[in-house]
């Protein structure tokens, strides 16, 4: 799975940047549409066009300048942003915003939550603010902005920085207009370590409002000059608002506006559960997609086309006799196990089949709706109503999830003898509908298992090209990875590491043993101790237990022991001590210098052989990769 992870890292990748290339608007269109002034309209049909959703860049633009501001900000105003700030505010905000600006409508949408427990502020901040300036920067803006343009194109010259995937990757709903937003101002966040950037998404903001700020204290002609001078004060506030010295309004603004923000990026970032934990992640995590290994999905099935309803006729044959007909089949909704698939991160919630065609004159039959394949990756569980309907264990296994509905009969169907011009017809059905929960179980050879921080991942990375996080705290894989083992007779072992399990994980303790079920389907299991840690064997006790938990015979599947962190001189006591207590083989080796690794592989490739003999002497053919 993690080989995969790091393929789909690259094509997430590779995604990303095309959603660069295309979704953002093109710096020469941004310049003709900036240089027209204040042009709502076109800014905003760009921002529609090529980013379609609303996002957090008006967050930062609306509140923090003001109406002349916001021209720069591609907005929409179709997806409001109230399931990630208050509603309330936002609507106080718009209401604030329409008076400035004389109701432009796409302001309404660009204040979206940026007002968020601010609209007060906003609004004593207009009072005190000295607007003079600052409408006068948005008014003469052609330069100014020209200057901003050339901001832009520098820097989607530059591209490919890595705080645009990562924004695009934390908005997966499409706030691609913020990561563009950030990117364009914070030139700085191209040199930074993935740390960096994730802080650079609430710096990003910042930044920008002070460079707005500092052109509205300077005057137009100085927005040109944005540079990296500015960007050391742009994080901190007390800084700038030395900076902006006697605007005694501007500094209690900023002040209230820093304090806003905080609070308006605390609550969406509640609302973003996954992402949230990413802060600590120690590196590549955010390109990376979600692994996902349960999903409720709505099918239904493609409605049947109706039938036709017509009778012939022609010179000379005026009666023709009845030629409506039947109408199509509507299409199908299939799940189709896919090899290529990792995740179930790729399936919609819902799926609808393609209708049948109506029946048509001249006996014309309609066509039948096509149907819809779900690629669901190999191991995916179908369930209803917490019943199996399905197990797609092969690659390219198919089950029609919802069926679509069969066309209706024209008239021509029901010519008889005793009714020769039949004017009735029948109307397609309606497709199948249902709601399913498929569930992933990785299907691989050999599952490590062991305690948090035992070197599971660090074994995986040593003896396959799988990367999974390794890091010195618990619980730093979260989620399964499968690595393949790659032998000279092209033989490949495809292990799994999952994330840890602890004393009591089958009572939700830890990561909870939700993740035991993609061990259920390993063939035969890696225990990975660590030999450095006093009674190495209780670990391994607690672990049977808790495959035993979960189910009965788990923990009996083919198996080894595998003594981890051989290296350090703890290990060289507990080792003998650990062969006295467990029946098992034991193993010691260290994931980290790589010692002893032949031997986990030869045993492995043994284990591996055992299976394969196994199944194909039961005639059942043994799972490859
Ligand atoms: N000295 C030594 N340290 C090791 C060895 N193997 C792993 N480590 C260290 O142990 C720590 C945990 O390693 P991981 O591979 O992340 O452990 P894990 O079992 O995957 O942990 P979780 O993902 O949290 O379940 C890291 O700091 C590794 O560098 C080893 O053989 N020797
Ligand atoms: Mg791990």
């Amino acid at each position: 799975m993690s080989q995969s992870a790091s393929n789909q890292s690259l094509h997430s990748q590779s995604n990303l940047s095309d959603a660069i290339g295309t979704g953002l608007p093109p710096s020469s269109l941004m310049q003709s549409q900036i240089s027209n002034g204040p042009n709502h309209v076109s800014m905003q049909q760009s921002g529609q066009n090529t980013m379609p959703t609303t996002s957090l860049s008006m967050t930062v633009s609306s509140h923090g300048t003001g109406p002349g501001y916001s021209h720069t900000v591609p907005a929409s105003q179709n997806v409001p942003m109230q399931g990630q700030g208050s509603i309330g505010n936002y609507q106080a905000a718009t209401s604030h915003y329409n008076s400035a600006q004389g109701g432009s409508q796409h302001y309404q949408g660009q204040s979206s939550i940026a007002m968020m427990s601010q609209s007060n502020q906003g609004n004593s901040m207009m009072g005190q603010r000295p607007m003079g300036p600052y409408r006068a920067s948005q008014q003469g803006s052609s330069q100014q902005y020209m200057g901003q343009e050339e901001y832009y194109s520098e820097q989607y010259s530059h591209g490919q920085g890595s705080s645009e995937p990562m924004n695009q990757q934390y908005y997966p709903d499409g706030h691609g207009d913020y990561a563009y937003q950030q990117s364009s101002y914070t030139e700085q966040s191209y040199d930074r370590s993935f740390d960096d950037s994730t802080q650079h998404y609430y710096e990003g903001g910042n930044s920008q409002y002070s460079q707005q700020q500092a052109g509205y204290q300077q005057g137009a002609a100085q927005q040109q000059t944005y540079s990296q001078q500015q960007y050391p004060n742009q994080q901190s506030y007390p800084g700038q608002q030395q900076g902006y010295g006697p605007a005694q309004g501007a500094s209690s603004q900023y002040s209230s506006y820093q304090q806003g923000q905080g609070q308006q990026y605390g609550s969406y970032r509640a609302s973003q559960t996954g992402p949230s934990a990413q802060q600590q992640r120690p590196y590549g995590y955010e390109q990376t997609r979600y692994f996902v290994d349960q999903r409720k999905v709505r099918v239904v099935g493609g409605q049947g086309g109706g039938g036709g309803h017509s009778f012939y006729s022609e010179p000379r044959k005026v009666f023709g006799g009845p030629d409506g007909g039947n109408g199509g089949d509507g299409g199908h909704v299939i799940f189709k196990a896919d090899q290529q698939m990792k995740s179930l991160s790729s399936v919609f919630p819902f799926y609808q089949g393609f209708h049948g065609e109506r029946g048509g004159s001249k006996n014309c039959y309609g066509a039948n709706g096509a149907h819809v394949y779900v690629k669901v990756p190999v191991g995916t569980l179908v369930k209803e109503d917490g019943r199996v309907v399905a197990d797609l264990t092969q690659h390219g296994e198919e089950y029609v999830a919802a069926y679509g509905g069969a066309g209706g009969k024209g008239n021509r169907f029901f010519l008889s003898n005793e009714n020769r011009a039949p004017t009735f017809f029948t109307p397609g059905e309606p497709g199948q509908e249902r709601v399913l929960h498929l569930e992933l179980k990785t299907t691989a050879h050999a599952g490590l298992v062991g305690f948090p921080n035992a070197g599971k991942s660090s074994l995986l990375r040593a003896i396959s090209r799988a990367k999974p996080a390794v890091a010195a705290y618990p619980f730093t894989t979260l989620n399964p990875h499968v690595g393949i083992v790659h032998y000279q007779d092209y033989e490949q072992v495809a292990v799994a590491d999952i994330p840890g399990l602890i004393k009591g994980a089958h009572q939700n303790r830890g990561l909870g043993m939700a993740f035991l079920k993609h061990i259920e389907r390993c063939r035969f299991l890696l225990y990975v101790v660590d030999l450095s840690v006093p009674q190495p064997w209780i670990q391994l006790q607690d672990l049977k237990h808790e495959l035993e938990a979960y189910e009965k015979g788990l923990s009996e599947r083919p198996r080894v022991v595998i003594g981890n962190k051989f290296d350090l001189a703890q290990s060289r006591i507990n080792l003998p001590l650990l062969r006295e207590r467990v029946a098992e083989r034991v193993i010691a080796l260290s994931a980290l210098t790589g010692d002893n690794l032949e031997e986990l592989l030869w045993h492995l490739r043994e284990l591996y052989d055992t299976y394969v003999k196994t199944e194909q002497s039961r005639g059942q053919s043994p799972v490859k990769w």
